[in-house]
C-alpha cells in the first residue's frame, strides 16, 4: 500500500496534480495551463491531446520536485471541468474533434430545434437538466454532424464519447476501460437520473449511438490499473472519479443531506445534498447527481453563478481599478457601504434563478460622489447577492433551511466578502482548513475504494473548521441592501440592445 493518493484534477483552464497524505494534507502540487481555442465568438474549444499531454507533464513534475516514485501512490482520483465533450476513435485513441467546452454555445441551433420541437419538458424530467448548449448531448450531435464521416464510424462502434473523466480514464488504462461515474453521466442531458441508465428516447432523439458511450459506473471505484508503459511502469489502481463541483461537496464532507456547499472561483457553484431524493425544481436550479457510493446514488440541487471571481478579474484587467484580486478587499473596505451603488455583472447573461442568457452587466446608483471604492465594493458584493438569489431558491425548492453553507474557491480568501455573505445569508460560512476541497473530494473518493481510508466516517472526521463567519447585520439593514439588489437585477434584465 503506498502512502499517498493522486489527485489529478483537469479544470477548465490548467490541469493539477496533488498528492495528499492519509491525514488529507497537500503534501505537493503542479501546476499547468493549457491553450483554450476561441474559433468563433462563442465557442470555446480544447485539444485533448494537449489535455492529456498536460495530465502527464504534472504528474511527472509532482513525483519529481516531491521526490516521490509512482510505487508511493496507492491509488488515483480524477476530477473534472464537467460537460466538455471528447469524441475519440476507438482504434487509434485519436480525438476526432477537438473537444468542445462547457462553456461554448456552439451547439445553440441544435438546442432551439430541441425547444421548437417540443422537447424541453421531457428532457428536464428525464435528465434534471435545462435544455442548454452547456450539457453534452448537443455537442456529441455536433461533432457527428461536422466530421465527416463519424454518423457512420460512431454507428459501427468505432466512435466512443466520453466526458474528461472518462477519456483520461481510458488514456491512463492504455485503452482498457471505457467508463465514467454517476455525476459526470447526470451532466451529459443523455442520462436518465431516476432510473439511473442512459436514456434511450433521448438518444434517439439526438441519433447517438449509444453503443459510443461510457458504462456508468460508482464514483469510488477500481476502474482499472494503469498500463505500466504509459505510468512509470506501475500498474496504479485508477480508484475514482467524480465532476469537480461534485467532489468540491465531496471534499467538503457534505454527506448528509441539508449540507450545502458554495465555491467562489471563476463564477459560482451551490451544490445542496439532497440525499437520495431527487429533488425538482422549477425554479432554475439542476437536480444532478452528487455521487455514486456503496451501492447508493446521492443526488444534489446546483445552483450557477456565470460571474463571480471573474468580475474580481474585470476590475482588474478590465477597468484597471486594481492591481491584484487580491487587492480588492482593501478598497472595498475604505468605505463603510457602497451607498447605495449595485454592480450586476451579468456579462453573459444571467444563470440561476433567472437563465437569462440576452441580460448584460449593468451599474446603478451612481452619483457625483461615486468613486473607486464603490465600484469595487458593489462589485464584491455582486457575488454575495448572487449567491444569495441561488441560496433563497435552493430553500424554497427543497423545502428545508440552509443554516451553515461551506464555502471554497479563490475568492474565500477576501474575507470582506465572506463577512457580507454571512450577513446577507443570516446564515454561518465555514471554510475548512484545506484548500484544495476539489481534489481532496476525488482523493477521499480513491483512498476509499482502495482502503487507503477505512470509511466515510474517518474522512468526515478529518474535515475541521479554519474559520467561521456568522451574521453582525441588522435585519432591517440586510433587507434594504437585497432589495435594492433585486431591483437593480430587474433593471439590468430590461434593458435589450
Ligand atoms: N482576494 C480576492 N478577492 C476577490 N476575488 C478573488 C480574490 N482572490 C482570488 N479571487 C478570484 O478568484 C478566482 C480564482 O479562484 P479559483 O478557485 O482558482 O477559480 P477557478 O478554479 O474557477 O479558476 C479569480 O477569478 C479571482 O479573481
Ligand atoms: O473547471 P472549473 O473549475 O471552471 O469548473 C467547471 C464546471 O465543472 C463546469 O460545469
Amino acid at each position: 500500500m503506498g502512502d499517498y493518493i493522486l489527485s489529478i484534477d483537469q479544470g477548465t483552464t490548467s490541469t493539477r496534480a496533488i498528492l495528499f497524505n492519509r491525514e488529507g494534507d497537500m503534501v505537493h502540487s503542479a501546476q499547468r495551463e493549457f491553450r483554450q481555442y476561441f474559433p468563433k465568438p462563442g465557442w470555446v474549444e480544447h485539444n485533448a491531446n494537449e489535455i492529456w499531454g498536460s495530465v502527464l507533464a504534472v504528474i511527472a513534475t509532482v513525483l519529481t520536485e516531491s521526490g516521490k516514485q509512482a510505487e508511493d501512490i496507492d491509488g488515483i482520483g480524477i476530477t473534472n471541468q464537467r460537460e466538455t465533450t471528447v469524441v475519440w476513435n476507438k482504434k487509434t485513441g485519436a480525438p476526432i474533434y477537438h473537444a468542445i467546452v462547457w462553456q461554448s454555445r456552439q451547439t445553440q441551433e441544435i438546442v432551439d430545434g430541441l425547444r421548437e420541437a417540443g422537447h424541453e419538458k421531457q428532457i428536464h424530467e428525464k435528465t434534471g437538466l435545462r435544455l442548454d448548449p452547456y450539457f453534452s448531448a448537443t455537442k456529441v450531435r455536433w461533432i457527428l454532424d461536422h466530421v465527416k464521416g463519424a454518423q457512420q464510424l460512431a454507428e459501427a462502434g468505432d466512435l466512443l464519447f466520453g466526458t474528461i473523466d472518462s477519456f483520461l480514464i481510458w488514456k491512463l488504462s492504455g485503452g482498457k476501460v471505457h467508463v465514467t461515474d454517476y455525476s459526470n453521466a447526470s451532466r451529459t442531458m443523455l442520462y436518465n437520473i431516476g432510473e439511473l441508465k442512459w436514456d434511450l428516447e433521448l438518444c434517439e432523439l439526438l441519433q447517438i449511438p449509444p453503443i459510443m458511450l461510457p458504462e456508468v459506473r460508482p464514483s469510488s471505484e477500481i476502474y482499472a490499473n494503469t498500463d505500466p508503459t504509459i505510468f512509470f511502469g506501475v500498474e496504479v489502481p485508477i480508484a475514482g472519479a467524480a465532476g469537480d463541483q461534485q467532489c468540491a461537496l465531496f471534499g467538503q464532507a457534505c454527506f448528509t443531506k441539508g449540507m450545502a456547499k458554495n465555491t467562489y472561483g471563476t463564477g459560482c457553484f451551490m451544490l445542496l445534498n439532497t440525499g437520495d431524493k431527487m429533488v425538482r425544481s422549477d425554479n432554475g436550479l439542476l437536480t444532478t447527481i452528487a455521487w455514486g457510493l456503496n451501492g447508493e446514488v446521492t443526488y444534489a440541487l446546483e445552483g450557477s453563478v456565470f460571474v463571480a471571481g471573474s468580475a474580481v478579474q474585470w476590475l482588474r484587467d478590465g477597468l484597471r481599478m486594481i492591481q491584484n484580486s487580491s487587492d480588492a478587499e482593501a478598497y472595498a473596505t475604505r468605505i463603510a457601504s457602497s451607498e447605495g451603488v449595485y454592480v450586476v455583472p451579468a456579462f453573459v447573461g444571467l444563470g440561476t434563478p433567472y437563465w437569462d442568457s440576452d441580460a448584460r452587466g449593468a451599474v446603478f446608483g451612481i452619483t457625483r460622489g461615486t468613486e473607486k471604492e464603490h465600484f469595487i465594493r458593489a462589485t464584491i458584493e455582486s457575488l454575495a447577492y448572487q449567491s444569495k438569489d441561488v441560496l433563497l431558491t435552493m430553500e424554497m425548492d427543497a423545502g428545508m433551511e440552509i443554516g451553515i453553507l461551506r464555502a471554497d474557491g479563490g475568492a474565500v480568501a477576501n474575507e470582506f466578502l465572506m463577512q457580507f455573505q454571512s450577513d446577507l445569508l443570516q446564515a454561518d460560512v465555514e471554510l475548512s482548513r484545506y484548500k484544495e476541497t476539489t481534489a481532496l473530494g476525488a482523493a477521499y473518493l480513491a483512498g476509499l475504494a482502495t482502503g487507503f481510508w477505512k470509511s466515510i466516517e474517518e474522512v468526515e472526521s478529518l474535515w475541521s473548521k479554519e474559520k467561521t463567519y456568522s451574521p453582525q447585520m441588522a435585519e432591517d439593514e440586510r433587507d434594504e441592501l437585497y432589495k435594492g439588489w433585486k431591483k437593480a437585477v430587474e433593471a439590468a434584465r430590461v434593458f435589450k440592445l
